[in-house]
């Protein structure tokens, strides 16, 4: 199994008292599966994504991604584990302005001793950056680094990919380009998908959906 997720309960502690947002979560995504998380706003869909992406700890349970518990694991352990099997695709790029078009897609790849000059340029002429390779993010739209942001995630052939509305504030034709190129590259490279979105014309188009209701899959 590429990923399973058991029990898994966080509580933010806020002005108001502590808040249970997860409350006894379990899925699992197996190679080259994809799957939709859907569930209202502040349903707590992106914490999910964040302590499956190691990103933040849960307060009780088990992640395990491919065979390794990332909520038991600690600091350096989490962040191999991210580096070696997980690429996070966010609605904010996070961009590198000092690199150009070509350095941004190449840099977590490399980062993880992981880069491919092939597969990058491969990535890029799919994802309709060729021409833009030595621009900077700056002299690209919006729709543009979305797809460098995608490029750079998929760069490292991660197993699991996690996207959280990755292709929120895109235009509705680019959005369904950018998810025909997700969908495929994760077919071609075996990738697990998980992503979250409030579309239902989006979740429908993935393998799998499950709706967070109440701190719990519904
Ligand atoms: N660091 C934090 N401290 C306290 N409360 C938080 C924190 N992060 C999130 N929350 C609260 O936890 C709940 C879940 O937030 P989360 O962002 O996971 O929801 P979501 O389902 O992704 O929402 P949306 O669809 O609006 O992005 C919300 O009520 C939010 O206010």
């Amino acid at each position: 199994m590429l990923l399973d997720v058991k029990n898994i309960h966080k509580t933010y502690q806020t002005a108001d008292g502590p808040f249970e947002v997860l409350r006894g979560v379990d899925l699992r995504l197996g190679e080259g599966e994809t799957l939709a998380l859907t569930g209202e706003s502040g349903s707590g869909k992106s914490t999910l994504l964040h302590l499956i992406g190691g990103l933040d700890m849960p307060d009780r349970g088990a992640i395990v991604i491919n065979g390794h518990d990332i909520a038991g694991a600690d600091d350096a352990a989490r962040a191999a584990i991210r580096r070696g099997s997980v690429g996070v695709v966010f609605q904010q790029f996070n961009l590198i302005p000092s690199l150009t078009v070509a350095d941004n897609i190449a840099f977590q790849a490399r980062l993880a001793d992981k880069y491919d000059p092939q597969w990058s340029e491969a990535l890029a002429g799919t994802m309709g950056l060729a021409d833009h390779l030595r621009k900077y993010p700056e002299q690209l739209s919006g729709g543009q680094q979305q797809r460098v942001a995608i490029a750079r995630t998929l760069a490292p052939k991660p197993a699991l990919v996690l996207a959280d509305e990755p292709t929120g504030n895109l235009d509705e034709d680019t959005a369904r380009v950018v998810m025909d190129l997700m969908l495929d590259l994760a077919a071609d490279t075996g990738a697990g998908l998980l992503m979250v979105t409030h579309s239902q014309a989006l979740a429908g188009r993935l393998g799998r959906r499950l709706h967070l209701k109440a701190g719990r899959i519904a």
